[in-house]
């Protein structure tokens, strides 16, 4: 049954939405690392429920307890156990839809594989479980300070609304500005207006979370099988409602020939570097010292306010229609959710890397 992630440095998330709370377990964290409390509940509050008119309105604090791990603000190679208390759970919310499936969610295929299904709130399937993987990507992020290594995603698309600029040509931080994450303010108001219009059409929508990570060292990922932007993947693709996964030139780069789609090596000082990065930081598995850039695009989600068709445990027809809170577009709170989900993958391979050759 896999609740985990990583291979050295690596997390195991527990908890269901509606239960007494979530959490997780960091395993393989070294020693010494600041860690930074303010700095966890920063990244908490940028994916807390509630936090604007364009999300659900779920209230939750998402407090963080550190039970172990940690001594003195500093890590102490010990398993480090961070610990979320559930507040807000309304599970009348899902009495309805005990016993049918809404479409597109994980009702049935949950129900199927273990025949025990916590229908309240979605159980283990709610993205509620991704709060445990911030706090861990919080830590990750604390670890790879020490390495200089920065991480920051920002919401590029939603529905058709599309940032038009590359990444370098904007200041990535003004993302946090405005409620959705986009660092163009001028689409931010766009995408605000298209997801709050679908909100009161009791409808959802998709959009797209881009992220860059910043001065990765080169070497790090395998040759095969555990190549940097696989893991990359597997580590967005694991992310709820996530429908792909591209890094680097990515399905544009087919329009493209090799002449131009080519990164040509060029010395810079002392260092080696590409003229141009349609590699996206990584070649043959193994990053090359360039960004690293990627985009995660994320469905519609499932739960809409409107009459759906469906059907029952049994197979018989039902009407079901989403009740309670959820979010019209996930895409604003992903963004630290994918942050976190680099970060730790980033993290893993840098302690992967120290056994790769004699030094
Ligand atoms: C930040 C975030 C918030 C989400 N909020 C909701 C929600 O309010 N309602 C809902 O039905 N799905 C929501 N989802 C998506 C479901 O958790 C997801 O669709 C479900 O687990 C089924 O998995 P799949 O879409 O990956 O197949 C959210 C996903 C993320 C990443
Ligand atoms: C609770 C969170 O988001 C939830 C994710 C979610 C889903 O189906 O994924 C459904 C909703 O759950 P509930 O009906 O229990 O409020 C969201 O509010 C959270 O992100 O912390």
């Amino acid at each position: 049954m896999s609740n985990s992630f990583g291979k050295i440095f690596k997390i195991t998330t527990y908890g269901e939405s509606h239960g007494v709370g979530i959490g997780v377990i960091i395993d393989g964290c070294p020693a010494g690392v600041d860690v930074d409390e303010d700095l966890i509940r920063v990244e908490m509050q940028r994916r807390k429920p509630g936090q604007s008119k364009i999300t659900t309105q779920r209230k939750e604090e998402d407090e963080v307890e550190i039970l172990s791990g940690v001594f003195e603000g500093k890590t102490t190679g010990t398993p480090l156990a961070l610990s979320i208390r559930n507040q807000d759970q309304k599970s009348k919310d899902y009495s309805h839809i005990k016993d049918s499936y809404r479409p597109s969610h994980a009702d049935y295929t949950y129900d199927k594989k273990y025949g025990v299904r916590d229908y309240r709130g979605g159980g283990r399937s709610s993205a509620r479980e991704t709060a445990a993987r911030v706090a861990a990507g919080a830590i990750a992020k604390m670890f790879l300070a020490h390495y200089g290594i920065k991480v920051q995603a920002y919401v590029s698309q939603v529905g058709d609304f599309k940032l038009k600029k590359h990444y370098s040509q904007m200041d990535l931080s003004r993302a946090e500005e405005n409620i959705v994450r986009c660092p163009d303010a001028e689409t931010a108001e766009k995408m605000i207006e298209l997801i709050d219009e679908t909100r009161k059409n009791r409808d959802t929508i998709g959009g797209i979370v881009s992220c860059l990570i910043e001065n990765v060292p080169v070497g790090l990922g395998e040759p095969v099988f555990d190549k940097l932007h696989a893991v990359l993947g597997q580590a967005m693709l694991s992310i709820n409602a996530v429908k792909g996964f591209e890094y680097g030139s990515g399905f544009e780069g087919v329009k493209m020939y090799g002449s131009e789609h080519n990164d040509v090596f060029v010395k810079e000082g002392d260092k080696i570097v590409t003229r141009t990065n349609h590699s996206g930081g990584i070649q043959g598995g193994i990053s090359n010292g360039e960004d690293i850039y990627m985009n995660v695009a994320f469905k519609p989600i499932a739960t809409i306010m409107n009459d759906q068709e469906s059907i029952d445990k049994e197979g018989n027809k039902v009407t079901v229609s989403g009740k309670g809170r959820h979010d019209p577009c996930v895409v604003p709170r992903a963004v630290p959710i994918v942050e976190a989900m680099a970060a730790l993958t980033i993290a893993d391979f840098i302690l992967r890397a120290k056994t790769s050759k004699i030094e």
